[in-house]
């Protein structure tokens, strides 16, 4: 039997810990697991790098790509700000045989489970509550107090998205939130797929 890499997606508001959740993610090796680095048209934030957190296309370069239909999905999450996942960067992964773990919104997200149902699991991360974000997103101290609250602005929106995934993760605990991610993603990627994808 052919054996079919996954696609885990991670989507949450900004600041639910979603970020944190993957990179822990990656490093155990037992999941075969590779980041599905996506395309911004953001700056890079001080330690980001392109080609290893995002593809930094910046806005002009980036609606070229929209026009060449290379973006498996993308959407400008907020005003001026878009994101989106190259299909050539999925593609990639899966020839090395990869899982794909993806942190991306919950529409980029909420579509990929609808391109791929079988070999996605789709993880929402859900935070305490809108104010932890802001005080989450503070402390992170990335972003301007207006940036701050144009992903707090969004944040409600988002919530109330969860009951479309297919499990939430509560992120109120760390600890606990890394070993159910853990035991959700270990057990997915076990589980063989019971019919092929219509894609
Ligand atoms: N649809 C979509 N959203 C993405 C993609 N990459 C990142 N995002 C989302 O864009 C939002 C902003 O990301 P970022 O600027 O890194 O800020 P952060 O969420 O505050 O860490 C987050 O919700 C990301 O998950 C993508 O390829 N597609
Ligand atoms: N359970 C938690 N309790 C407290 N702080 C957390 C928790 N999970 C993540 N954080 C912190 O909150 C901030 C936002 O997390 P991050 O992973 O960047 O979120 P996202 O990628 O969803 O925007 C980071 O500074 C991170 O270290």
């Amino acid at each position: 039997m052919e054996v079919v890499p996954k696609l885990i997606v991670f989507s949450a508001p900004s600041g639910a810990g979603k970020t944190t959740l993957v990179r822990h993610l990656l490093k155990k090796k037992e999941l075969n697991l590779a980041f599905s680095i996506s395309a911004a048209s953001r700056e890079p934030r001080d330690g980001e790098q392109d080609g290893k957190d995002y593809y930094f296309l910046g806005i002009k370069e980036f609606k070229n790509r929209i026009r060449h239909e290379d973006f498996l999905e993308f959407e400008e999450v907020y005003r001026d700000q878009f994101y989106g996942t190259l299909k050539a960067e999925v593609e990639r992964l899966w020839a090395q045989g990869k899982n794909v773990i993806f942190d991306i919104d919950v529409v980029g997200g909420l579509r990929l489970k609808k391109k791929f149902p079988e070999r996605t699991l789709a993880i929402f991360v859900k935070p305490p509550s809108i104010n932890e974000l802001q005080i989450r997103l503070k402390k992170r101290k990335t972003e301007t107090p207006e940036k701050i609250a144009m992903r707090v602005a969004k944040a409600s929106t988002e919530m109330a998205t969860a009951p479309q995934f297919d499990v939430i993760i509560k992120n109120d605990n760390l600890t606990e939130a890394k070993a159910r991610a853990e035991q959700l993603v270990a057990e997915f990627i076990k589980k063989p797929l019971t019919q092929d994808e219509d894609e």
